[in-house]
């Protein structure tokens, strides 16, 4: 089945980081979690993705398409929401249902204004006098209103408390329902794509380190604990990556039930997103 989203070796060079090579694609009905440490090139992903900077290699598709074939309808398509969003001050929700009705041939007011309400947001009150949440709230609101079936967000649920996020995630979930839908979603809270992503593209330093369903991640891999003997006697070709703590050393390994058979003595947990993240970062790998 062709992908709503393909990204192959994407690249773009700054002054001080290369993106390199990123590659991924999100399947129809699939929610797509993009993590990675601070400055390991996110950020910089979606916006080569969108064409929102010029990107140096590398092919984006959606729906089978590059962008520049028929931006306009694919844009249509396409929802988007960036952290510290930019409404002009002064307009008010109200306003900004009219200016996107005149700019979205699929704008849907019923659904817009279902939105405001549902997300407690006060359609005649100013932009200025909202909150980062309500921000982006209004504007996860707009991009759901004119009927994508991709939506992106960059850090989306990021100003929003925990009651507002588990709305938001609901929405999100909600929107993946139709099975001709899908959703690309950066957050530093792997809580939230531990609840909701599907698979899980890990960028560091500017490459893809991996991407995966996010089920093998939580079933299959784990981290083994282990004193420096028994981490000695680990097969190497079976270690992602490793990190000691004063007399312990955790040990990512891709399948954890086979590492409990083999490796007795030593415990292995469970590795959480941020688990496997920290290791990735913080930790080494075998050379
Ligand atoms: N316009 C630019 N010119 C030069 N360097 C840039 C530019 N935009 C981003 N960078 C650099 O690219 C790197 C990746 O930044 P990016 O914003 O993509 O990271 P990120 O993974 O989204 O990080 P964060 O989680 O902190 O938002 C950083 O080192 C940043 O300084």
């Amino acid at each position: 089945m062709e992908p709503i989203l393909q990204v192959e070796n994407l690249t773009k060079q700054y002054p001080d980081f290369k993106l390199d090579h990123v590659s991924f694609s999100i399947p129809k009905g699939a929610i797509m979690g993009l993590i990675g440490e601070n400055g390991a090139g996110k950020s910089t992903t979606i916006n080569a993705i969108l064409d929102l900077i010029k990107k140096d290699e590398g092919v984006v598709k959606f729906w089978g398409q590059e962008l520049s074939s028929d931006p306009r309808n694919i844009k249509e398509n396409i929802g988007v929401v960036f952290d510290g969003v930019n409404f002009y001050e002064t307009l008010t929700p109200a306003k900004i249902g009219r200016i996107s009705a005149a700019a979205y041939k699929q704008w849907d007011e019923t659904a817009y204004d279902n939105y405001l309400k549902k997300l407690q947001l006060p359609p005649r009150k100013e932009i200025k006098t909202f909150s980062r949440g309500m921000k982006m709230k209004l504007s996860i609101a707009v991009a759901l209103s004119h009927k994508p079936k991709l939506l992106i967000l960059d850090e989306a649920t990021g100003g929003l408390d925990p009651v507002m996020r588990d709305d938001m995630l609901d929405l999100f979930l909600d929107f993946v329902q139709d099975e001709n839908h899908s959703i690309l979603m950066s957050s530093h809270i792997s809580t939230d794509l531990e609840k909701v992503a599907d698979y899980i593209t890990f960028i560091h330093k500017g490459k893809t380190l991996f991407c995966k369903e996010k089920d093998e991640l939580r079933y299959q891999y784990g981290i083994i604990r282990c004193k420096t003997d028994q981490f000695e006697a680990i097969d190497q070709s079976e270690i992602l990556a490793y990190r000691k703590r004063d007399y312990q050393w955790d040990v990512l390994v891709a399948d954890k039930e086979k590492a409990r058979r083999k490796y007795k003595t030593a415990a292995v947990d469970n590795a959480s997103i941020d688990d496997i993240l920290l290791l990735y970062v913080k930790g080494d790998q075998v050379k």
